[in-house]
């Protein structure tokens, strides 16, 4: 099958590797002309650097979607409007998104912004599935929800790949957007001396507020306690591939959110999620303690110490404790 991924990050250059080792043909689009280059001419990305890169890529908006039966977006979720609004036809299949967030200025999910230009059929893939790890073909395991779930899974699954299929694409959308901003929380702990009782506890709310969240939009409660859900949590929390984690490491060391922002070329979603994730929380009167001292803690410079040991100190609800 014919591929076409909108995004030449990490991401998207790992999963086009896998795409073309599973016989499928692939074509990335960058925004930007000299990583189209380096990608053309060295078979190289220093989004990721150590990784041989075996397909093309391409500038050309047109060129990507002429060539693609199937579009994967793989564009960082603020980014993903400026770039799709000049798609001016939609002939392809399916589009499978694998970006993980929640649009600031619209508050929406992929999936919703996807609709306000294209009626083409979405599924979503998502779970703990860092970039580095999946280019060393180190196993992994994901979940693919919606319209071509199962076809994806089929065209996408192999030795190392798992793909696992769900039904419930909100809860698989907001369970990859909220994790990025738990993960955040658990960075701040490990920059103030790796408090590994504090995280666990931190991670164990951090999962029931997911739910709650993601049960106002009517997603499964289930979808959180697989690979969409607990799965990317931990390995999100936990891992040294992670951005947001770090970020959250980072911060709590003294790093300014700007300088984190200006000194990485690769983006923690989570530090945009925050804010999509507490104004829905305040207009549907959701109470989201982590998201809040996070945005706290990023936006409004409260001390990352005081303000995680504060927050592990608040009584846990009755029904949190599992
Ligand atoms: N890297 C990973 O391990 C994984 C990432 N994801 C998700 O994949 C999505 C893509 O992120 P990554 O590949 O990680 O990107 P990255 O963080 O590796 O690289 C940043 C990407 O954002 C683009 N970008 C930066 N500023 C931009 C702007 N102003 N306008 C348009 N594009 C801009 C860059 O060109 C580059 O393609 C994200 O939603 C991420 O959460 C999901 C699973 C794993
Ligand atoms: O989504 C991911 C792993 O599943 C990548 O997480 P980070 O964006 O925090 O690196």
């Amino acid at each position: 099958m014919k591929f076409g991924i909108l995004g030449a990050g990490s991401w998207g250059c790992a999963f086009a590797n896998l795409l073309v080792e599973n016989g499928h043909d692939v074509l990335v689009w960058a925004r930007r002309k000299e990583v189209v280059d380096e990608i053309n001419n060295y078979s190289k990305n220093s989004y990721l650097p150590n990784v041989k890169l075996n397909f093309k890529a391409t500038n050309d908006l047109n060129e990507i979607i002429e060539f693609s039966e199937f579009l994967v977006i793989a564009i960082p979720v603020q980014f993903i409007r400026d770039v799709i609004k000049n798609i001016k036809v939609w002939n392809i299949k399916g589009i499978l998104n694998l970006s993980k967030g929640i649009e600031n200025k619209t508050l929406k999910r992929v999936s919703e912004i996807i609709e306000e230009f294209t009626n083409t059929p979405y599924s979503i893939l998502s779970g703990p599935s860092h970039a580095e790890e999946v280019a060393n073909k180190i196993p992994t395991a994901v979940t693919v929800s919606g319209s071509n779930a199962k076809l994806f899974q089929s065209l996408i699954s192999n030795d190392y790949f798992r793909v696992y299929t769900s039904e419930d694409i909100t809860g698989v959308e907001i369970a990859g957007a909220l994790k990025n901003v738990m993960a955040i929380a658990a960075g701040i702990l490990d920059g103030l001396g790796g408090w590994d009782n504090s995280k666990a506890a931190l991670m164990t709310r951090a999962l029931h507020e997911m739910i709650k969240f993601g049960k106002i939009f009517g997603a499964d409660e289930k979808t959180f306690f697989g690979l969409p859900g607990v799965g990317d949590l931990m390995v999100t929390c936990n891992s040294s591939h992670s951005r947001n984690r770090m970020f959250g490491e980072l911060i709590a060391k003294g790093t300014t959110l700007n300088e984190l922002i200006k000194n990485n070329k690769m983006i923690a979603e989570g530090i945009y999620t925050v804010k999509a994730v507490v104004e829905i929380a305040k207009k549907k009167n959701i109470e989201m303690p982590i998201a809040n001292e996070v945005y706290e803690i990023l936006y409004n410079n409260k001390n990352p110490k005081y303000s995680m040991v504060e927050l592990m100190r608040r009584p846990l609800k009755k029904e949190w404790l599992i």
